[in-house]
């Protein structure tokens, strides 16, 4: 079966860039990204390619080179699904904040609110595919819905997880390790499984194309994150036993990963993960696993979660501490505010869990971000709900110069480990700041000698203090 017409419900940080890239490789092919959220869709369509809703690395090249061609973004849901052969859902499956399940199991609501909309607005057989993260066997309830329209339209379900990760979203998508892709054991399923294939053969070798059952490809994305953010938590928790031994976790790790059987990758200390999907997904494992009664599998993932929190708070508190367990009334600098370097995506950042904790003991924080504005960074304090909204404008500002931000502030702390903060003049910022001027460096990227022989007194993940 030859793909001519592709829709994607959802223009986010998964459903933009994917869509992009397909329609970039495949040229022969309408791409259709919709989504509900009019701002967004506008933020797609702007000519200034500046103003795309996400930043990624060379995605505005990429959409500068489909859009209008290929590519089209659109507000209009029923007429794209209604005309495509293959739908993609990528819209958001966030950790459910009420019910059953409530703080662990994911969110599927707006996954049924598509699978819905598919139906109804179908006249023709279709492809659909789980771009979204989703709980092992979702699929079973999409089909249940999309099988019962009595329309006589039928429907195979693909799984096709998404494996990027946010700021290297583009070179991730057009070189990707792996693709996933589940589908049924039947002719109609691998005849769909097959028409998928084909699509990413475009620029994908072929032997990087895994082909699994729906089950096996769910359960593969959520244990992809979680083995991920173990190895994260992993060195981590190491990084305490570093600071009470003399230790150097960056020693350590270089030397754990030089054994190819661990590898040397995704070791990097850090004041802990962030991001929309590590925790979340995570979080889903435990209550999947749960919910089967598996009850040490539940606990065994869990740690990792638990082992981050940890993270996030002690660094929050060695900051309080080292400022004579006192910093009501100072300010303190954030270089950093997104949960990594080159994206403005702030979704569950370590920065918004320290700042909470600092501004619980009355700090001034002030922050300076490449990507990420003032209202965001308000947003994502006041999401909380720790304190009232005025109090949190007046505690937390944002400034756009990170001279200014640092200024007279006791101590400076690195949150996200964006390139530009190591160059900055680090001379310049020491004068300027009240002494003893402190460094907490939470991503282990400034030069800690240099900056001990400025004056700075300098902490960092897993590292021996002076
Ligand atoms: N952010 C990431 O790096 C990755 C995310 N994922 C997964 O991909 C999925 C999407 O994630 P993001 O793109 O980050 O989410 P997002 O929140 O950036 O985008 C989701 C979009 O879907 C739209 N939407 C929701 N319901 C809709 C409906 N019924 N009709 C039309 N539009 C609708 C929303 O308005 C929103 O713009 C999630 O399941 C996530 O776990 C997977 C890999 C990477
Ligand atoms: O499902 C998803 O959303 C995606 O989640 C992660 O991608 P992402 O969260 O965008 O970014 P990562 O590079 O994985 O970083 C996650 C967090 O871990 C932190 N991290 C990462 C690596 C490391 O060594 N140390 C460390 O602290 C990062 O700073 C960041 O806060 C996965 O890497 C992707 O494969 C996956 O598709």
């Amino acid at each position: 079966m030859k793909i001519s017409k592709i829709c994607c419900i959802g223009a986010g940080y998964v459903g933009g860039p994917t869509m992009a890239v397909i329609a970039q490789k495949c040229p022969e092919i309408k791409v259709t990204v919709v989504d509900i959220n009019e701002a967004r869709i506008a933020a797609w369509n702007d000519e200034n390619l500046d103003n795309l809703p996400v930043y990624e690395p060379g995605l505005d090249k990429v959409v500068g080179e489909a859009r209008g061609r290929n590519l089209f973004f659109s507000t209009q849901v029923d007429a794209a699904i209604q005309e495509a052969e293959m739908v993609f859902i990528s819209v958001n499956t966030p950790t459910k904040t009420y019910g059953e399940g409530k703080g662990q199991a994911a969110d599927l609501k707006w996954i049924e609110l598509c699978a819905r909309q598919i139906a109804a607005a179908s006249d023709s057989d279709k492809i659909v595919v789980e771009k979204s993260t989703l709980p092992v066997r979702t699929a079973e309830a999409v089909k249940d819905i999309l099988s019962n329209t009595g329309n006589g339209v039928k429907f195979q379900i693909l799984s096709n997880p998404e494996f990027l990760a946010e700021g290297t979203a583009v070179e991730d998508l057009q070189q990707a390790d792996r693709v996933l892709i589940g589908g049924e054991n039947s002719p109609e399923g691998k005849e769909a499984i097959q028409a998928l294939v084909d699509i990413y053969a475009h620029w994908i070798p072929r032997e990087r194309i895994l082909t699994t059952n729906v089950w096996s490809s769910e359960l593969s994305k959520l244990t992809a994150n979680a083995v991920l953010a173990q190895r994260v938590s992993s060195i981590n928790a190491l990084s305490e036993l570093c600071e009470v031994t003399e230790a150097d976790i960056d020693e350590v790790a270089r030397a754990i990963g030089a054994d190819s059987r661990i590898g040397g990758k995704f070791l990097k200390a850090s004041v802990g993960f962030g991001g929309s999907c590590f925790q979340k997904d995570i979080l889903n494992l435990v209550y999947i696993s749960r919910s089967y009664g598996l009850t040490e599998v539940a606990d065994y993932w869990e740690q990792v979660i638990k082992m981050n929190d940890h993270q996030k708070g002690r660094f929050a508190r060695k900051i309080v501490k080292s400022l004579y367990n006192t910093v009501s009334g100072k300010k303190i600098a954030f270089l950093g505010w997104a949960f990594k370097k080159d994206t403005n995506d702030t979704r569950e950042s370590a920065a918004i869990y320290v700042a909470d904790q600092l501004l619980n003991e009355k700090a001034q924080i002030s922050v300076f971000d490449p990507k990420v504005k003032y209202q965001q960074i308000q947003s994502d304090i006041n999401y909380l709900q720790t304190r009232g909204k005025e109090e949190n404008g007046a505690l937390l500002e944002s400034v756009a110069d990170p001279y200014e931000a640092c200024k007279d502030s006791h101590a400076v702390a690195i949150l996200t480990e964006w390139d530009e903060f190591v160059q900055y003049d680090w001379k310049k910022i020491y004068d300027s700041m009240l002494k003893p001027a402190k460094i907490f460096d939470g991503r282990n990227i400034l030069d800690h000698e240099q900056l001990r022989e400025i004056g700075f007194r300098v902490y960092a993940i897993g590292k021996p203090l002076e």
